[in-house]
């Protein structure tokens, strides 16, 4: 659905993107991940055929960006939405309806999807900000999109109201939709795409699943042990596993990934001393700043 190979734009001779190289696939959701000004906006306006690049080649649908097969194709959820304070959610999104062709009539059903039913004949004027970030989905789900590109598509949106966004996601990418996102929101992140792209400094300094990158990262596992006693257990069990350090009540132990059985091998052996035990793998959050650290931000 789309692939972006060797991508470099510049801004006045800097460079926002270099050599990016990345595809997305029917029906799969990939988020774009980077710190401020890592390039994620400028990749995703290259995508739309809003600016030009310099360098390396862009597919959309197997079509240029920006073109008609691509636009017909295509659906832009920009991070900032900004709509009309005097129309009321079903006259907007009616107007956008008609600009691609459509009945009109089609405006309540898409409300209705994104949780709007009920608000639609109030003027979006009155809206918070969550339900405006709704009235942007309902526009970018016009048409049956093949790819949906969506800049920070929940800053805003409460949790439940996220839980809902990542719920129709998940619908339209069950039917095939490819889905490219930005976040800075790691942990949602991490539990709804499918894949990532971290970008840093305008480059691509890591991609891949969460097992992927978890794998090549090789950050260590933190295991946190609480002693059926306190305080004698938690001598013993500091005693019996080298490296471990007490925080609160607790023993922790951090270990490199190829040794989690052996130490965990070692606990068991301590199971008299234990009440419970808590494994903890590296979060998206510890192997994004791994990655972002190594790149130098
Ligand atoms: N029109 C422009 N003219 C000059 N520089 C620009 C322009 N648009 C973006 N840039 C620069 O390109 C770099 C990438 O910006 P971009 O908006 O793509 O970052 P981002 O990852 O989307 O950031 P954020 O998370 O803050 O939205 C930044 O250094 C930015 O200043």
């Amino acid at each position: 659905m789309l692939t972006l190979s060797n991508l470099t734009k510049r801004f006045d001779g800097v460079a926002a993107l270099c050599d990016v190289s990345l595809s997305v696939a029917a029906g799969e959701r990939v988020a774009l991940l980077g710190h401020n000004g890592a390039g994620k906006s400028t990749l995703m306006k290259i995508v739309l055929g809003l600016i030009p690049h310099d360098e390396g080649t862009v597919e959309v649908l197997g079509a240029a960006p920006g073109s008609t097969r691509a636009r017909d194709g295509v659906a832009y959820l920009p991070e900032n939405v900004a709509f009309h304070p005097a129309l009321s959610g079903r006259e907007q999104i009616a107007h956008y309806l008609r600009l691609r062709g459509l009945p009109a009539s089609g405006a309540l059903a898409l409300l209705d999807r994104v949780g709007l039913g009920d608000a639609a004949h109030r003027r979006i004027g009155t809206y918070s900000k969550g339900m405006r970030q709704r009235v942007g989905l309902a526009q970018a789900l016009i048409g049956t999109p093949r790819l949906m590109v969506l800049d920070e598509p929940t800053s805003g949106l409460d949790p439940v109201s996220r839980r809902d966004f990542y719920a129709i996601l998940d619908g339209l990418a069950a039917e095939g939709t490819a889905i490219l996102l930005s976040s800075h929101a790691l942990t949602e992140v991490e539990a709804r795409t499918d894949r990532m792209v971290i970008l840093s400094g305008g480059a691509m300094v890591a991609e891949g699943s969460m097992a992927d990158l978890r794998r090549r990262a090789d950050l260590p596992v933190r295991i946190a042990v609480t002693p059926s006693d306190i305080p004698c257990s938690t001598t013993t069990l500091l005693k019996a596993l080298p490296g471990s350090v007490q925080q609160g009540e607790q023993v922790i132990l951090a270990c490199a990934q190829d040794e989690k059985l052996a130490v965990l091998g070692r606990i068991a052996g301590l199971s008299d001393r234990i009440a419970d035990i808590d494994i903890q793998p590296p979060s998206l959050e510890d192997i994004y700043s791994h990655y972002s650290r190594r790149a130098g931000q």
